[in-house]
């Protein structure tokens, strides 16, 4: 297979770190560097705890791109730093994998025009499990002949956006198959503000934040006499892994931007 050269953002927090292993043990991936907040000019393996890899540090990813050329950025960050670097890495020709969440969809339509413009690949993936993207289709299948439903996310209370880029992508593919309709008694009142939670479309987002937690989320569908409730749990970040590879090796197929792996795997 040919080698794919890769940049990581963000390789000291939870995701990045799983990803440079990754890059590690993927035979056809190579890593040339990575982008943190500090460590400007050390090497990766001066750091504790990271891999012994002697390969460089930058704090500035235009300076990064500058110097290194590789095929693709890893974004794992944060809403801001992600924008940035996704940007960046369009200017240069390298082309993005953002696992990063908290984009609007204001952001995804410029983006998707700037990578259109520059015919880039790029990809947005607001959840890399391959189970939590069955459970996206599945609920939006579901919605069909079920359109009362309710998203409950429960995340690690280290995470910074509420609601989950999971639970905002769910909503909005059952958006995109039912009409949208206020659930609930018409007269409800909220007794304390934030009860019945976010809402999109008339559907209800629940984000319960909690230690101990990784990433969970049930889609809680009723109808007459019946409920369906479609759960998925990442119960470490490995689970996250093996769709950042499978994005690795689409991003270079693509000349636009997706937004959810649901397009790669049909
Ligand atoms: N798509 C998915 O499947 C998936 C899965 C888990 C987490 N996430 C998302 O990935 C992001 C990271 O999650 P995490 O749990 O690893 O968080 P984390 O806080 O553990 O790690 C984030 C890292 O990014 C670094 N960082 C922030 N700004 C930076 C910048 N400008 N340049 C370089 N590094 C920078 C921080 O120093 C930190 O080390 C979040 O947005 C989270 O929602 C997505
Ligand atoms: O740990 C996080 O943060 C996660 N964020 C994603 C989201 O916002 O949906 C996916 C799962 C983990």
């Amino acid at each position: 297979m040919k080698e794919i050269t890769i940049i990581i953002a963000g390789p000291r927090g939870n995701m990045g770190m799983e990803a440079v292993k990754l890059t590690e043990q993927t035979e056809h991936f190579k890593l040339l560097a990575v982008v943190d907040t500090k460590n400007e000019g050390k090497r990766l393996s001066e750091l504790d705890g990271m891999p012994n890899l002697d390969i460089p540090i930058y704090t500035d990813i235009e300076k990064c791109f500058t110097e290194q050329q590789p095929d693709v950025l890893i974004d794992l960050t944060s809403p801001e730093s992600g924008r940035v670097h996704l940007e960046a890495a369009i200017d240069h020709g390298v082309r993005p994998v953002i696992g990063t969440t908290g984009f609007s969809q204001e952001d995804i339509e410029r983006l998707r025009a700037k990578a259109e413009d520059k015919e880039i690949g790029a990809i947005i993936a607001p959840n890399f499990a391959i189970g939590a993207i069955l459970m996206m289709k599945f609920a939006q299948t579901a919605a069909r002949y079920m359109p009362d439903v309710e998203i409950l996310e429960m995340h690690h209370d280290k995470k910074l956006d509420a609601p989950s880029g999971t639970a905002h992508k769910t909503a909005q593919l059952i958006a995109e198959v039912r009409e949208a309709k206020k659930q609930g008694h018409p007269q409800e009142t909220e007794d304390l503000p934030g009860a019945r939670g976010a809402e999109l479309d008339g559907m209800r987002i629940h984000s319960i934040r909690l230690p101990g937690l990784v990433a969970h989320q049930e889609v809680l569908f009723g109808g007459p006499g019946q409920t369906l409730t479609i759960r998925h749990d990442s119960i470490n970040r490995a689970s996250f892994m093996p769709g950042v590879r499978l994005s690795v090796e689409a991003v270079l197929t693509l000349n636009t931007l997706v937004y959810g792996l649901e397009h790669i795997i049909e």
